[in-house]
């Protein structure tokens, strides 16, 4: 398989942007992709915030599988890892979001009530892998009606200070990768997913990986897509040759780049229902066999 070139030298940029501004932060605010809840978490975040906290925010739930999605939250519940599973395009996210921070927030802002300093705005830093969903939750966040507040000192150009009310002022910083994924499967889901750019990838790769899981769990909605019979999916079809049968099926005889292209398309818009590409379960199989 060829090797997927993801850690372009902006992103290698934008992670040492992160790491030096860490210190301006309370909290933060990681968005993840509700469908890989887990391998879209940036181990460097994590180094970088240290004791910082970080709450998980997982987006584009509506594309999740709902129990699967539900399953991921008492996970990390049950790690002490503070998380909010949001719908990014609904209006009232920045309400839950201020509040969850400042429950997270509550003893450091009250120590420093105590101290005599005035209330302040909790500040956060928004990072996530390309294509999260984070300018959309930031649209919501940061109110139409109020300006950016721009660079402050100290400040790299390309992060930029964004005050979302009295209690809430944000950082956002550009969509980020890391150098090396834990797995292959890590990286074919990244990229099934969109957090890696389409041209950087083998499609037909990241194609098979996608027709392995709808095989395994949305065997009937892909049928019904492609106008598959019993025989095109009988078990002793590869997924390659299934490939084909379905690059035929959409007429593009055996362009099989573009009915990969397709295919990935297709998953991403839902056409399949609603896609959890891995599940707590996976995970703790995964942890078994290491
Ligand atoms: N279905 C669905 N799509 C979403 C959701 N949030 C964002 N999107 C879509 O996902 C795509 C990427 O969203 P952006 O908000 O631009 O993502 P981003 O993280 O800012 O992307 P970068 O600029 O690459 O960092 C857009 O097409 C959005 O419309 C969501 O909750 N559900």
């Amino acid at each position: 398989m060829a090797t997927i070139q993801w850690f372009p030298g902006h992103m290698a940029k934008a992670l040492r942007q992160i790491r030096e501004q860490m210190s301006l932060v309370d909290i933060v605010f990681e968005l993840v992709d509700a469908r890989i809840p887990y391998s879209s978490q940036n181990p460097e975040v994590a180094r970088a915030a240290g004791d910082k906290p970080r709450l998980l925010i997982l987006t584009k739930t509506d594309l999740a599988d709902p129990q699967v999605t539900k399953e991921w939250i008492d996970y990390f519940s049950e790690h002490n890892q503070p998380v909010l599973a949001l719908d990014s395009r609904k209006q009232n996210v920045s309400r839950i979001v201020t509040r969850k921070a400042q429950t997270i927030l509550k003893e450091k802002l009250a120590q420093e009530e105590s101290k005599g300093f005035k209330k302040r705005a909790i500040r956060a830093m928004c990072v996530g892998v390309p294509n999260v969903g984070k300018s959309t939750l930031l649209n919501h966040l940061v109110k139409k009606n109020v300006a950016a507040t721009g660079n402050r000192p100290g400040v790299t150009t390309g992060q930029q200070w964004l005050r979302s009310s009295a209690e809430l002022e944000l950082l956002d910083t550009p969509g980020v990768l890391w150098p090396k994924f834990a797995t292959q499967r890590q990286g074919l889901m990244l990229a099934l997913t969109g957090a890696i750019k389409d041209s950087l990838y083998p499609k037909d790769d990241v194609a098979l990986f996608a027709l392995h899981y709808l095989r395994n769990q949305r065997l009937d909605e892909l049928k019904k897509r492609y106008r598959l019979s019993e025989q095109d999916v009988a078990e002793d079809v590869s997924d390659a040759d299934l490939l084909l049968t379905i690059t035929a099926k959409m007429g593009f005889r055996d362009d099989y780049d573009r009915a990969s292209e397709r295919l990935i398309f297709d998953l991403r818009k839902g056409k399949f229902g609603t896609v959890s590409l891995e599940s707590p379960a996976d995970l703790a199989m995964e942890q078994t066999n290491e």
